[in-house]
């Protein structure tokens, strides 16, 4: 991570879809490395869903809110467990991050952000293009990333395939899709393993991303 990031203006990828570099400072990054940690213990912590194929995703996420797992939300997990309630930090943090990307905050009667998945990316994870439309809500996607870099592909609303945009995503950075961008079809081909900050201690690459579920 490079210090000069530090207060580097947002770039737009594509309509609705901005890339702030260098957003949380390293002492924030450090103090979610922390929650994501906490977050990610017990019954409601990580797991890799199958996907309805019978694939086992490489990516091991833990819910916060609602339970996700493809390709619904549920109120607790199969087994009954509880999921972790949706921390207040997170809400704040978004509506920041929002009004950061855009330079405007959200509408006062925007749906509340209720939502956030953790996905931890070991090495070798990877997440195939998609898009994230199973929120009734149009607010915009907050994404946050922690720890190693990683190649983020950023496409368009009609397919998986090009158009598209290759975005390198550093511990610290933001990215916020929304508006026609809202349903741009986006994964991870890659990250770069040993990258991360070392004073985060963290091996692998931990991204947050919240959302509102709406309705
Ligand atoms: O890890 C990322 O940066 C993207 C995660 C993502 O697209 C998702 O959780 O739906
Ligand atoms: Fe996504």
């Amino acid at each position: 991570m490079s210090d000069a990031l530090f207060g580097a203006p947002p770039v737009e990828v594509a309509p609705g879809a901005v890339h702030v570099p260098g957003w949380l400072a390293p002492d924030a990054q450090a103090d979610l490395v922390r929650r994501c940690r906490d977050w990610s213990r017990g019954p409601a912590g990580m797991r890799r869903h199958t996907m309805p194929r019978g694939g086992v995703m490489s990516v091991a996420m833990t819910s916060l809110g609602w339970h996700w797992a493809p390709y619904s939300y549920s109120r607790t997990l199969p087994d009954g467990t509880p999921v972790r309630p949706f921390p207040d930090l997170l809400g704040d943090l978004a509506v920041r991050a929002v009004t950061a990307a855009y330079g405007t905050p959200p509408a006062a009667d925007a749906d509340p952000y209720d939502v956030a998945l953790v996905n931890f990316y070991d090495a070798d994870a990877r997440m195939g293009m998609h898009q994230d439309r199973d929120e009734r809500s149009p607010a915009p996607v907050v994404s946050l990333s922690l720890g190693d870099t990683c190649v983020f592909r950023f496409g368009n609303t009609e397919t998986r395939t090009r158009p598209y945009t290759d975005v390198e995503l550093r511990s610290g950075d933001l990215f916020v899709f929304g508006g026609p961008s809202r349903m741009a079809y986006h994964g991870v081909p890659r990250t770069r393993p040993g990258t991360a900050p070392p004073k985060l201690d963290l091996r692998g690459r931990l991204n947050i991303t919240i959302r509102a579920r709406g309705g």
